[in-house]
């Protein structure tokens, strides 16, 4: 009672608070007020300050207390801070020893799920470093715990920066998600027993199941407006003979009876409607959860982790990190690129958060959240499942699969995310580079990967650079590509082709815009201008004194020198 609500027989485990501190629920349980199995054993047990009862209170072994500053159940972590120092400062192992609650949440995490086959123990060290090194957010100091300079890092931490540390301890084979360690608290995470993600998926709580002793472990749902033994009522009677009567018959029945099973029957029915409508309340929960999730969020690195199950599933290296595939909840799947440490001074990362985050484009990946915990950086976007076009461009048979029809939507669809991009200018946009760039993919799209071809055979040259080949072919009026097929096909990639050179014009002024190119591929390729020569740097005078100011068909736009 008091600070915490009444609690009565049925509603024993309901969610509980101590002043205006986080809701507690399973696991979690509020000792000295609540029942164990509210919790998923004494690891999870809360407590509220004895004096004022506003704060909420958990046990961390040799520390005083560690007050609870929020408990996310969505993402399942707790973050707290220390209210008082570590009494044990010289055996830091022992804050991993198994008394602590912490990792008894973890001994749960390896008991019911795959992780520890994932290889999650990370060895933890801690660094006695010059104070200089202090103020940089690389680095956390360990709260409480250290004398000046001692620091707690996991193995990603290690930085070059710490060669001007001398190591301490090692605490080995730690659970990498166990503890970690935040500049404005420390958080734990924990991953919930099976089959509570149910029971809150469908309005109900959960518990531990008191009734089976042997599975002491076992959860079960409940609802607080209805004790689980309560059973619907059948609509039949029977009477003390044993046949069965209608509770219409109400002639053969007392009338207090009668009036009692009606009573029944409608508060059956008023449940069962009101429990449609809690039904249809938790889809829509469920559906602004996941509508939340499409905008761009802020997330901890811990939780980045976790949304990734701990970097299980790469799925490619890009040039400013590693992507890893992960899910913000079941029907939310994302890939979360964490960004290189050491790579930019942050320009991109706030160009890409501050542009793309507001972008909405059918051909733009959607950016549906980002993490800048201390010098951590991720972009979370939504999954895309096709594979990257880039597999496809290498392998001649992966291409042939999409076909040239395909291959030019695709282009088609680039050219329009770009122009896009150009046109609301978001951010640094270098609309020329963009431009090359894309003529450069659709070279490789006709070409295949290779930047040289090897024409032995044809005039004796070893090796030539590939765009400059097609270039001299289409220009002999040849056709580009021996494997090409004739007809549609050929058309297609006679107009990727030109596209392609025109794009790589060597001065960027003779470039065509997004725009152009755009229009250039939607239109038809015997409209198209052969393209001047794009390595010749001494023919842009000539070409287009020659060509006039309209290179391409005279449908399309001007292209300034100055753009
Ligand atoms: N949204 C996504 N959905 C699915 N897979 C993705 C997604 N984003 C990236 N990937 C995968 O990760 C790989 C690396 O992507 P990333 O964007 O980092 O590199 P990139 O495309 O080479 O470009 P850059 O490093 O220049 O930005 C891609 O090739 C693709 O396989």
């Amino acid at each position: 009672a008091g600070a915490y609500g009444h609690v009565d027989q049925d509603d024993e485990c309901k969610p509980a608070k101590c002043g205006q501190g986080p809701e507690i629920r399973f696991p979690f349980w509020l000792k000295d007020h609540q029942p164990d199995r509210c919790g998923y054993g004494p690891g999870f047990a809360l407590t509220c300050s004895p004096t004022t009862a506003n704060e909420t209170l958990v046990d961390i072994p040799f520390s005083v207390k560690g007050v609870v500053t929020s408990i996310d159940y969505l993402f399942r972590y707790i973050t707290y801070e220390f209210s008082s120092c570590f009494q044990h400062q010289n055996n830091l192992s022992l804050i991993f020893n198994s008394t602590s609650p912490f990792l008894s949440f973890e001994y749960m995490l390896y008991d019911s799920s795959d992780y520890v086959q994932g290889g999650t123990l990370c060895d933890y060290y801690v660094f006695s470093c010059p104070s200089s090194l202090a103020d940089s957010s690389d680095y956390v100091p360990l709260p409480c715990l250290s004398r000046p300079g001692h620091y707690l890092m996991d193995w990603d931490y290690i930085t070059p920066n710490l060669l001007n540390c001398t190591k301490m301890y090692t605490i080995p084979s730690v659970p990498c998600i166990c503890i970690w360690h935040l500049p404005d608290g420390h958080t734990a995470s924990w991953d919930e027993p099976r089959g509570c993600r149910e029971c809150e998926a469908t309005g109900k709580y959960c518990r531990l199941n008191s009734t089976n002793s042997s599975k002491k472990h076992e959860t079960e749902c409940y609802d607080i407006h209805k004790p689980p033994t309560a059973k619907p009522p059948t609509g039949e009677t029977k009477s003390k003979h044993g046949e069965t009567k209608s509770p219409l018959v109400t002639d053969l029945v007392p009338p207090g009876i009668f009036l009692f099973a009606v009573l029944v029957i409608a508060t059956y029915f008023a449940y069962r409607s009101s429990y449609l409508k809690k039904e249809d309340q938790v889809k829509v929960e469920r559906f602004l959860e996941n509508y939340r999730a499409l905008k761009p969020t802020r997330y901890t690195y811990a939780e980045i982790k976790k949304i990734t199950q701990n970097f299980k599933d790469k799925l490619g290296q890009g040039g400013y990190g590693t992507v890893y595939k992960g899910e913000l909840s079941i029907d939310v799947p994302i890939a979360a690129k964490i960004l290189n440490n050491f790579t930019g001074n942050g320009d991109d990362f706030i160009n890409e958060v501050g542009t793309i985050g507001t972008i909405h484009h059918i051909n733009v990946v959607r950016l549906v959240g980002y993490c800048a915990d201390g010098y951590k950086k991720a972009l979370v976007y939504e999954y895309l499942p096709n594979d990257s076009l880039d597999k496809f461009i290498s392998s001649d048979h992966k291409k042939a699969s999409l076909g040239w029809e395909k291959l030019q939507d695709i282009a088609l669809g680039i050219a329009k995310g770009i122009e896009y991009l150009h046109q609301g200018n978001f951010g640094n946009v270098s609309h020329k580079s963009d431009v090359y760039s894309f003529g450069m993919l659709l070279l490789e799209m006709v070409g295949g990967r290779k930047k040289n071809i090897d024409v032995r055979e044809e005039n004796n040259t070893e090796e030539v650079y590939f765009p400059e080949w097609i270039y001299n072919r289409l220009n002999r009026e040849e056709s580009n590509d021996n494997e090409v097929e004739e007809g549609g096909d050929a058309k297609i990639i006679k107009k990727l082709t030109i596209v392609g050179l025109w794009c790589i014009q060597w001065y960027p002024g003779d470039r065509p815009s997004m725009k152009t190119v755009v229009q250039m591929l939607e239109g038809d390729e015997e409209t198209l201008a052969m393209p001047p020569n794009p390595f010749s740097t001494t023919n842009q005078k000539t070409t287009r004194g020659k060509m006039g100011e309209r290179p391409f068909s005279s449908m399309l736009e001007i292209i300034s020198e100055s753009d």
